[in-house]
């Protein structure tokens, strides 16, 4: 199975967003990840628009409703042709198995494979204060973070996405078939800006990550090939 660096396409239009991916090579194709930011303001034509360039898409939407809402709205997401797309674990079982439900269903409709549905765990913003003081759950992040991992699984599931620094004690828990993509991901020497639970790409690697989200150490770079290109290496290393 691929290992993939996910580009975080975190841009506020179309226009940015497509001038920054042709700075790289026409024959390099990768895997991005278009968000809230970018989808709101271009829509399904941004899917579009980045695939006719030969790139895979992680649509990252975060859905979270009642479980008919979120089963109407992943029957649309899934006849876009994207490889990966999110609902939040904390919806519960019944959210969670009506967004696979829904999404199998859009992608059937459209003739495509359904793409792989991931569940949002806790974020890598979270730390164990806003765990425990905010959203008023007991325990430790790590303990969270599994626990949504074998409620995503069980309701269908195809991974997760966490922090690196879980991937190990989920695949303990769940089996290493289930993925656990993982953003929060810094370079040595790179700023963590808001993310609270990061680690290096090597040590990603090591931890057994199934794929890599990175924004900012990317799109921010002053030569953003070269910054994808160094991050590969360390992460295939
Ligand atoms: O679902 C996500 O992709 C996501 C989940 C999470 O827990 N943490 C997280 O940072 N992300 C996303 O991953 C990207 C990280 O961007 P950078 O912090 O710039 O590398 C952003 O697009 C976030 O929306």
């Amino acid at each position: 199975m691929s290992r993939p660096v996910i580009i975080a396409l975190d841009f506020p239009t179309a226009t940015k967003a497509l001038a920054f991916l042709d700075q790289f090579p026409a024959n390099l194709h990768v895997t991005v990840k278009i968000g809230m930011e970018l989808f709101y303001a271009a829509g399904p034509e941004i899917v579009k628009a980045v695939q006719q360039r030969g790139h895979a898409v992680f649509l990252d939407l975060k859905l979270h409703d009642i479980p008919n809402t979120v089963e109407s709205a992943m029957r649309v997401l899934g006849q876009l042709g994207v490889t990966y797309t999110t609902v939040h674990a904390a919806g519960g079982h019944m959210m969670l198995a009506a967004a696979k439900r829904g999404l199998v269903a859009g992608a059937t409709a459209a003739g495509l494979p359904a793409p792989k549905l991931l569940a949002i765990t806790q974020l890598t913003s979270t730390n164990q204060d806003i765990l425990n003081q905010d959203q008023q759950i007991a325990g430790t992040v790590r303990a969270s973070v599994v626990h949504y991992a074998q409620l995503a699984q069980q309701s269908g599931c195809d991974g997760v996405i966490c922090s690196a620094q879980e991937v190990q004690a989920i695949h303990e828990a769940v089996g290493t078939d289930f993925l656990g993509i993982t953003p929060g991901i810094r370079p040595a020497q790179a700023q963590a800006d808001d993310q609270q639970r990061v680690m290096t790409p090597a040590a990603a690697a090591k931890a057994g990550s199934n794929g890599l989200v990175i924004g900012r150490p990317i799109t921010q770079a002053t030569d953003p090939v070269k910054a994808y290109q160094d991050i590969m290496s360390e992460w295939s290393n």
